[in-house]
C-alpha cells in the first residue's frame, strides 16, 4: 500500500509488548492522523516484520533503535533500515563525529529515497543531575546544543531533543533541520519517567517540527480520543 503523508506532527510510540494491544490500537488509527514508532521493545520481540505490517497499513514508520556502536557496525545497521523502507532511523549523537558520518554516507546510495537520519542528543528522561553522574559537566540545554551542532556538522537531519531546547536549537540551526521531541505531556498527564517535558501546543510553538508521544495516547483509556484532542488542540 501507498503511504500517507499525515498533515499532523504526531509520532505515536508504539510501546507494547502485547501483540494484540498493538493490534487494536492500531486498528483505530489512520495514516493521516499519525506516523508510528517502533522502538526497542517492539522490534526486540517481533522484528522486521512489525514494521512491513505497519507499513503494509499506509504508515510512515520511525524506526527508533537509537544505534550507537563503532561507525561500521552503525552504518551496517543504518543501511539496513534503510532496505525496511522506514521513514526515519537514528543514532545516538554521543556515539561521535566518524559514527555519524559513517551512517550519513550508508544512506548515499538510497538517493531520496534514503531514510530521514537524526540523533539522539540528551534523553528526555535525564535532568541535568544525571549528567554529573555519567561525567558530563554541562547542563543538559549546553550539552544538547553542543550534540547538535555535532550532528549538524556531520549532515544529519536533525535531532531528538526535549521541547525545553528547542528555541536554542532554532536559533542556532537551519530551518530545515529537524526537532523530534518525546517528553510530550498533555496538562494533566502523568509524567512517568520523563523530565525535560513540554504539552503538545507549548512544544509546537517553541519550535518543534514533530512530537513524539506514547503513553499519553497508548495508555489512555480512548487512545482515538485522545490524538484527536492532540491534533486539534494542534489545529490538525
Ligand atoms: O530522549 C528520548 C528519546 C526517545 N524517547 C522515546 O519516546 C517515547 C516516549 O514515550 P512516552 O510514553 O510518551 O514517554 C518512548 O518510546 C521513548 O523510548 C524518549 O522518550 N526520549
Amino acid at each position: 500500500m501507498s503511504q500517507t503523508t499525515p498533515i499532523s506532527p504526531v509520532i505515536i510510540a508504539l510501546d507494547f509488548a502485547v501483540r494484540a494491544e498493538l493490534d487494536a490500537l492500531v486498528d483505530q488509527l489512520d495514516p493521516s492522523q499519525c506516523r508510528l514508532k517502533v522502538g526497542k521493545e517492539l522490534f526486540t520481540l517481533f522484528g522486521p516484520e512489525i514494521v512491513k505490517a505497519l507499513q503494509q497499513r499506509g504508515f510512515e514508520v520511525f524506526l527508533d533503535l537509537k544505534f550507537h556502536d563503532i561507525p561500521n557496525t552503525t552504518a551496517a545497521a543504518v543501511a539496513a533500515a534503510a532496505e525496511l523502507g522506514v521513514w526515519m532511523v537514528n543514532v545516538h549523537a554521543s556515539g561521535g563525529a566518524k559514527m555519524m558520518s559513517a551512517a550519513k554516507s550508508a544512506l548515499l546510495p538510497y538517493g531520496k529515497d534514503a531514510p530521514l537520519l537524526i540523533a539522539v542528543t540528551v534523553l528526555t528522561s535525564m535532568h541535568s543531575d544525571d549528567l554529573v553522574a555519567i561525567g558530563v559537566n554541562a547542563d543538559a540545554p549546553s550539552q544538547v546544543s553542543r550534540l547538535a551542532a555535532l550532528t549538524a556538522d556531520c549532515g544529519l537531519d536533525g535531532v531528538v531533543c526535549s521541547a525545553q531546547e528547542t528555541p536554542i536549537l532554532r536559533a542556532q540551526n537551519p530551518e530545515e533541520f529537524l526537532l523530534v521531541t518525546p517528553g510530550i505531556r498533555p496538562v494533566g498527564s502523568a509524567l512517568g519517567d520523563q523530565q525535560r517535558v513540554a504539552t503538545p501546543v507549548d512544544a509546537m510553538a517553541m519550535g518543534s517540527n514533530y512530537l513524539v508521544i506514547g503513553r499519553p495516547v497508548t495508555r489512555s483509556s480512548d487512545p482515538l480520543a485522545a490524538l484527536k484532542e492532540i491534533n486539534q488542540s494542534l489545529g490538525c
